[in-house]
């Protein structure tokens, strides 16, 4: 049964009597008041115009029009989701905002309901929005699923019927017994039974004090409200208590009521586009009932024409300046209702939670921490509700960087290359050598990697003359030849140890090496191991030729290893960039998704600011964060062994602090969007481009001027930069002393050597 025991007999009441039980109810005691509203979406062309409305505490008023005809537009404006663009309103003895949300409930005529809660957990999320405590959220979740005979509360809101789920978002609206109940067309698409049900649910309401403001489409419904009031085009035709209505212009019901009204009203547009564009406030016209014959004098209260606005303005100045803060501030109605309403069996001011000492702080106007954790439970709750999802989203960012350490492990090794060797060495009777051989020996096993770097094909493959080992090279077989030619040992002890300038003999000396240069980075390695296998062999040969004759450069470390890793360069980077995408990604898709269904307007409704939703999402998105990083950075460190040689702590700063930007390019997306699908491509877009040129693959110093301008502009680079930084100096820097430590050192060296400078 939908009907609580004490609202038996209730919907037979009449208003007089119904105003009887509320108490002492005074006429001017109005929940909303609106005068002279103009409103829309376009501040240069407003929809609502000149709307005037009078709403009286305790009793159902009823929006009445066809499709478009502004009614939700005018529900949004008194629930503050909507600034009016000029007039006067007051709702509740305020001007509204949505901070009043906790005394208004408000269902939307989409069901907005987060498809993967239960009704339990839906109903437990709005309350803690509302600020109730769990015990009264769990007592009232028991009345209203009795009430509104709702499925067991660990339903599924997927899984529920058109009409269960209406009867859901209803609760939701009830759940927190305000005093304002604003229910934009309960009963659309809802069976005749159902729809019974909770006119008979909302009439019982009534009688606590409750007032009600319903739209509908169904308009012989609204027989049963206290007020009824025709909208059309953004105007209204009238209000009043639909009897009176159907008496005033004669007519038996209220739908031949509305449709006299419009045609009223499109004979005046009509005579004002005949005889003139004037200004016309009040039109006088005369109905001849046609069905008994009577005449009937009524006076039809339009507004003025949207064309006049201006010159409206210019007249009455004081009617538009609504917008203006003072006016915003200190509503032009003087607040009787929140007196009165301790006159009420049903007292609001009892009802409402007394804030703690945080919420009278001073921070508290801008977040609440029970909203904020109301969110991140539920936003948690969800990702639960997809179990794989979430181990997905957990170790996928392990599973790449696991990937790309196993790829950017090593330098590249098992190069297809030959050594076309014609050195006939030297025979004398100190030295017998031939250094053609100890090149091909000392290139065979030399490695930097697991195995060697060159995979000498000498073997396998016999290559006669340089004509086919220049073919092997174009056909792919060899990425590369040594010519090492016949006078080569000689050539070389000449030009080395005699310091030989002869032309012939240092010609003589060069080993030629032929390359597909296509592929850099392979080139880069041939020559880091063709540099290094030669001034081993020097250092070796014992010929009184040293290494600095060689290859006259030593190279020293101040940061890093003697023997530099592609590995350390990229994957500091790469975790930045999957920390920010992943954040991006997962805040951009639930944003547009809460937007789609319409659950974003209910959440501010509650009063819950735009900061306890974006607190709610960062910390979900946190807790997801440090899960990540805690498969991501033992795969790095441990597994493939790349240092963290600065502070550690730093680091997962640095991985927090890009996430939380990536959170806000979320949001961003999220907002300027309309659908999942262009959250999805702009992530990707973002992802590629931050992979691409935020100093993670390739140095920044190779970019052109303008596009490192563009990459220097990204916060992935500076992200980047510094946890290379972090992960590579060996200067250690204390958290808790911070900065100042840092700038003590650097005074320090300054001082003492004049010229170290360390720069964090
Ligand atoms: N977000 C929006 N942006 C711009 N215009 C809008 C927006 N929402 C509604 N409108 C326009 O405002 C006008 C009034 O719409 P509103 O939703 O108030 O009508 P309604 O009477 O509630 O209609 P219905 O009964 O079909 O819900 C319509 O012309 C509509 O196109």
């Amino acid at each position: 049964m939908i009907l609580s025991s004490d609202s038996k007999g209730s919907e037979n009441l009449g208003i007089d009597e119904r105003t009887h039980l509320l108490g002492s109810i005074d006429d001017s005691e109005y929940h909303v008041k609106i005068d002279n509203l103009y409103g829309g979406y376009d501040v240069l062309d407003p929809f609502l115009k000149n709307i005037r409305m009078r709403v009286k505490r305790g009793h159902i008023y009823s929006l009445l029009g066809p499709s478009a005809a502004g009614k939700t537009t005018i529900l949004k404006i008194i629930l503050g989701l909507l600034r009016p663009i000029s007039g006067k309103i007051e709702v509740l003895g305020n001007t509204p905002t949505i901070k009043q949300g906790e005394r208004i409930g408000y269902m939307p005529q989409d069901l907005s309901l987060y498809q993967e809660l239960t009704i339990g957990q839906t109903l437990y999320f709005y309350g803690k929005l509302m600020g109730m405590c769990s015990s009264l959220i769990n007592k009232r979740i028991k009345v209203l699923s009795e009430t509104l005979d709702l499925p067991p509360k660990k339903f599924l809101i997927s899984n529920l019927s058109g009409g269960q789920k209406r009867r859901t978002s209803f609760a939701v609206a009830m759940l927190h017994e305000p005093e304002l109940l604003i229910l934009d067309e309960p009963t659309v698409g809802v069976d005749p039974i159902l729809r019974e049900k909770i006119w008979k649910y909302i009439r019982d309401l009534t009688k606590k004090g409750v007032t009600i403001m319903i739209t509908t489409h169904y308009i012989e419904e609204a027989i049963d409200g206290d007020s009824v009031c025709f909208v059309r085009n953004g105007e209204i035709l009238d209000e009043g208590p639909p009897r009176d209505l159907m008496e005033k212009y004669n007519f038996g019901t209220l739908e031949k009521t509305f449709c006299f009204l419009c045609q009223q009203r499109d004979n005046r547009f009509k005579a004002v586009d005949t005889e003139s564009n004037s200004l016309i406030e009040t039109t006088q016209f005369e109905h001849n009932n046609m069905t008994n014959g009577n005449q009937n004098n009524c006076v039809l209260n339009i507004g003025p024409d949207e064309n006049n606005l201006e010159e409206l303005k210019k007249k009455d100045p004081h009617q538009f300046n609504w917008t203006d803060s003072e006016n915003i501030e200190n509503p032009r109605f003087v607040s009787e209702s929140e007196d009165k309403n301790e006159h009420h069996n049903y007292n609001w001011k009892k009802k409402r939670k007394k804030k703690t000492k945080f919420e009278k702080a001073f921070l508290s106007r801008f977040f609440t921490p029970t909203k904020i954790f109301a969110n991140s439970k539920m936003k948690c709750e969800i990702l639960l509700r997809f179990p794989l999802v979430l181990f997905l989203l957990i170790i996928i960012p392990g599973i790449i960087v696991w990937i790309a350490s196993t790829a950017f492990a090593h330098d590249p090794y098992h190069i297809s290359f030959y050594i076309f060797n014609e050195d006939e060495g030297v025979k004398t009777p100190n030295v017998t050598l031939n250094v053609g051989d100890e090149i091909t020996a000392a290139l065979k096993k030399f490695q930097t990697g697991p195995s060697p770097i060159f995979d000498l094909r000498n073997g396998e493959t016999q290559y006669n003359s340089l004509a086919e080992l220049w073919d092997a090279v174009r056909m792919g077989d060899l990425i590369g030849y040594m010519h090492i030619k016949k006078e080569f040992s000689y050539a070389s002890i000449e030009r080395f140890t005699k310091c030989s300038t002869n032309k012939t003999l240092i010609e003589k000396s060069i080993a030629d090496v032929y390359l597909d240069m296509s592929n850099m980075e392979i080139i880069v390695s041939i020559e880091k191991a063709l540099e290094n296998s030669f001034v081993e062999i020097c250092a070796k040969l014992e010929q009184g030729i040293s290494t600095k004759e060689f290859l006259p450069i030593d190279l020293k470390a101040v940061y890093g290893t003697p023997v530099p890793s592609f590995k350390t360069f990229v994957l500091p980077s790469l975790i930045m960039v999957i920390s920010f995408s992943f954040a991006l990604f997962l805040t951009s898709i639930g944003v547009v998704r809460e937007k789609i269904l319409g659950v974003i307007e209910r959440i501010f409704v509650t009063g819950t600011s735009t900061l306890d939703v974006v607190l709610g999402i960062i910390s979900t998105n946190l807790l997801t964060l440090f899960l990540q990083l805690g498969i991501l950075f033992p795969i790095v460190i441990y597994g493939f062994g790349v240092k963290c040689e600065g502070n550690f702590v730093l680091l997962v700063l640095d991985a927090v602090l890009i996430a939380i930007t990536g959170m806000s390019g979320g949001l961003l997306i999220g907002f300027l969007v309309g659908h999942e699908f262009e959250a999805m491509v702009f992530s990707f877009c973002f992802f590629f481009l931050n992979l691409s040129i935020s100093g993670g693959s390739w140095p920044n110093e190779a970019q052109p001027a303008w596009l490192r301008t563009i990459s220097m502009s990204l916060p992935t680079t500076h992200s980047s930069l510094l946890s290379r930084s972090i992960m590579t100096f060996t200067f250690k820097i204390d958290l808790n002393l911070g900065i100042l430590h840092a700038i003590r050192l650097d005074v320090a060296l300054v001082q003492e050597e004049k010229k170290a400078r360390i720069i964090f």
